[in-house]
């Protein structure tokens, strides 16, 4: 795609701008900042690039180099914050159209955004004793609510992080996410996040890389698996049983933060950092990323409570592969014990979105089995679910393709078995 040699018109490499290695600059240079100019539209500047090559490959694709560039972007609505993607332009591209997407029509209905106004605000950031800062409710939360939204400031390819190195000189990814800072005109809100206790301070080396590190979602904006960070979202603490989860909009571009539970005024709200459904050591392993040992209701409840929580899980996890051997042998009947005794187990630990792919399970199961009347009540409780959870889209059951119903449920989970979770956050991978 976007190899060394293809021309390079309207953007700079990296190297002609820098004499230095930045990383132990200041941020926030004036000289740096500079006034956007309508002719690199849709970007406020000159996209600066690097370039890149993959370090294992052989032959001729040694030679193969990407470049993946910095492209700013200026929101237009007021109070937005800009936007940095730092991808290859051609994939760049293909974003800028949604940069600008309003994320309430993602998420709210007509109705619901006629009666949006900042009144509806339902959060404050304050200081939380132990985590830096959080969120609170300043409002009950009613549960299902989407009460906050973000759009994305820094989104990484993660091809960056993964196989290909950067070879230009003097340039890092570190480099990279530095320069789409200090592009920006509302950098400050960028810059006061946290890297966490006992993190990296400014001036320090891979200062940049761990604040992405610890602020921003794992997610994909089409084809293209990047890091994305929401700055405001940015602002939520962990929880293991967490009251709230992230949405993302069909562009990947913005998010939704819905209640999974009513919120009461001054409760924190919290989200899981983790795919759901861990066992304590999984998650205290998962989230040494973060710097922080997990003092959740869930982590910090007596020896006795948590080793009970812990067994469940390990039956659940258990569970999933028994589940498609079953399957497989056309075992119906035993699978279908076992994914009730699954419901079950999900309902104590309170794992709701994972519930859903397990009703669709049953109403699987119970159509094999010929008992079509108690495969629809299942589908009928697995829709409830998805359209509480907002994963229906944003008026539920009715849309251009009419009512939901177990046929439609069963196109939408594929024919094959899934055993697919939907964690709200896979995010957090
Ligand atoms: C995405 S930020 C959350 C906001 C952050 N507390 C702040 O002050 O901006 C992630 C960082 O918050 C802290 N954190 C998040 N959840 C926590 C928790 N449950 N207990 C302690 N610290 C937590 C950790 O330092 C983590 O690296």
């Amino acid at each position: 795609d976007d190899a060394a040699s293809d021309p390079s018109i309207g953007s700079d490499t990296i190297d002609n701008i820098l004499g230095q290695n930045i990383n132990q600059q200041p941020l926030k240079n004036p000289e740096t900042k500079f006034t956007p100019d309508p002719k690199h539209a849709p970007w406020t500047h000159k996209p600066l690039c690097a370039k890149a090559l993959d370090p294992t490959a052989e032959g001729e694709f040694k030679k193969v180099r990407k470049r993946f560039c910095v492209h700013s972007f200026a929101r237009k609505a007021k109070d937005a914050h800009s936007a940095a993607i730092i991808m290859p332009p051609s994939l760049a591209e293909t974003t800028s159209e949604f940069l600008d997407e309003d994320p309430k029509i993602q998420f709210l209905n007509d109705k619901q955004i006629e009666k949006w106004n900042e009144k509806s605000r339902s959060y404050e950031v304050v200081d939380i004793e132990g985590k830096g800062k959080g969120v609170k409710a300043t409002r009950k939360i009613r549960q299902f609510e989407t009460f906050m939204f973000d759009q994305a400031a820094i989104v990484v390819d993660l091809e960056l992080e993964g196989k290909l190195k950067i070879v230009s000189k003097n340039t890092t990814q570190e480099t990279l996410i530095v320069r789409a800072v200090e592009r920006m005109n509302d950098s400050s809100l960028i810059e006061s996040l946290s890297t966490g206790g006992g993190g990296k301070k400014k001036g320090e080396e891979r200062y940049w890389m761990q604040l992405m590190e610890r602020n921003a979602f794992g997610t994909n904006l089409g084809e293209v698996d990047v890091k994305a960070l929401f700055p405001n979202a940015a602002r939520i603490n962990h929880a293991c049983n967490p009251n709230a989860f992230v949405m993302f909009s069909p562009s990947g571009l913005s998010i939704g933060i819905k209640a999974y539970r009513d919120i009461e005024v001054g409760e924190e709200i919290t989200i899981s950092y983790l795919m759901l459904g861990m066992t304590s050591h999984q998650r205290h392993a998962n989230l040494e990323r973060w710097g922080f040992k997990c003092t959740c209701d869930l982590c910090s409840s007596p020896p006795d409570i948590l080793a009970a929580s812990d067994a469940r899980r390990k039956r659940i996890s258990a569970a999933e592969a028994k589940l498609v051997s079953h399957w497989q042998a056309k075992k119906f009947g035993a699978a279908i014990r076992l994914a009730e005794e699954v419901v079950e187990l999900m309902k104590v630990e309170e794992l709701t979105p994972m519930l859903t792919d397990e009703y669709v399970m049953l109403a699987k199961l119970h159509l094999m089995a010929g008992d079509r009347h108690t495969a629809e009540e299942h589908a009928d409780t697995a829709i409830e679910i998805l359209k509480n959870l907002g994963f229906l889209g944003k008026d539920g059951y009715e849309d251009d393709e009419g009512p939901w119903d177990m046929e439609r449920l069963m196109k939408l989970y594929g024919d094959e078995m899934s055993i697919k979770r939907n964690a709200p956050d896979e995010a957090a991978s």
